[in-house]
């Protein structure tokens, strides 16, 4: 059973303290890549954080200098530029660029430094091992982070301050909901689920869209189909407590079409299939943890 504290992204008045003092703190993130940069985009909009108190690293002069014409916020391709002034700093890098960058990080670490990490896999152990720090968060974000609607689990190191827990709370939040549980094994179980999900759900699209060009539709006919079939069942569902089975049944008749398409499904064991996809990126998240 996995034990979960959901955060709305709303913010109460018992924020306004954190609101205060976060608009004080420094938050450097780095690698400016999908998940970093929603991160970055989501909290300069936020008003967690005044302007110039976001920093963003990364090692591609490419992108710094791409970023440095259209942000809002302070660029580094040095991280002993930027490293030293940040109170928080998101790690976003690939899990496989995790040595080289703690070894560069680790001489310039002070104790007070937060890191969070929203790399898949790698353990809180094995960061406060790598940077020399104990203060750290695991996080698993989603790439509907990109446009507000992500779902970030986390969960922290036991000398992370309650306190400390709530301001990370928050600019969790600035990219969607977050969901605090209580251990890493719970983290790569969302990973499974909520981390790797959104390609589960692409993976769907896309065959209905393979199959409705196969029915003769235009691709830009079947995008139409398929995407507001998806946005108009998430939100019967997400507006609702009926069950997905409930809705299944809603849609089906007796002896129908949609009955005719789950009978289908279910002589060729989808449901397995993708429980067993789930379990396949849960087990995966489980291993680079022990390969970092
Ligand atoms: N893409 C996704 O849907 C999700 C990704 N994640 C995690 O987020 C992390 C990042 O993934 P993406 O954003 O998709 O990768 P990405 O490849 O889009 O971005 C990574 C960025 O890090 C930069 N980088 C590499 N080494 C660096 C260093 N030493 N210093 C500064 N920058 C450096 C790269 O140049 C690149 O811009 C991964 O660890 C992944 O496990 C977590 C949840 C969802
Ligand atoms: O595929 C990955 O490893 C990352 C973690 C969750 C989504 N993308």
């Amino acid at each position: 059973m996995h034990n979960a504290c959901i955060g709305r992204g709303t913010i109460g008045i018992n924020s306004l303290y954190l609101i205060n003092k976060n608009l004080l703190m420094k938050v450097l993130v780095i690698g400016a890549g999908n998940m970093g940069l929603a991160y970055a985009k989501a909290l300069v909009k936020s008003e967690f954080l005044s302007n110039h108190n976001l920093m963003i690293s990364d090692t591609s002069a490419e992108k710094t200098e791409e970023l440095k014409k259209i942000s809002r916020f302070d660029v580094f391709t040095n991280l002993s530029d930027c490293l030293p002034k940040a109170d928080i700093i998101f790690i976003a890098v690939k899990p496989y660029h995790t040595d080289e960058l703690f070894e560069e990080l680790k001489p310039m670490m002070s104790p007070d430094q937060i890191v969070i990490s929203i790399m898949a896999g790698v353990t809180i152990q094995s960061m406060k091992d790598g940077l020399g720090i104990t203060k750290v968060v695991r996080a698993m974000p989603n790439l509907p982070a990109q446009v507000g609607k992500g779902l970030t689990s986390f969960t922290a190191s036991d000398e992370v301050s309650r306190l400390e827990l709530s301001t990370v709370e928050n600019l969790l939040d600035t990219t969607g909901r977050s969901v605090r549980l209580d251990t890493e094994n719970d983290v790569d179980a969302s990973t499974g689920i909520s981390g790797s999900g959104p390609a589960y759900v692409f993976y769907f699209m896309h065959s209905m869209m393979e199959a409705a060009k196969k029915m003769g539709f235009s691709v830009h006919d079947s995008k139409v189909l398929v995407g507001t079939t998806f946005e108009g069942a998430v939100e019967l569902f997400n507006k609702s407590d009926l069950s997905p089975e409930g809705w299944m049944k809603r849609v089906a008749s007796k002896g129908g079409t949609t009955r005719a398409a789950l009978d289908s499904m279910e002589d060729n064991n989808i449901k397995q299939l993708i429980e067993d996809a789930a379990y396949a990126a849960f087990n995966r998240a489980v291993e680079l943890g022990k390969e970092s």
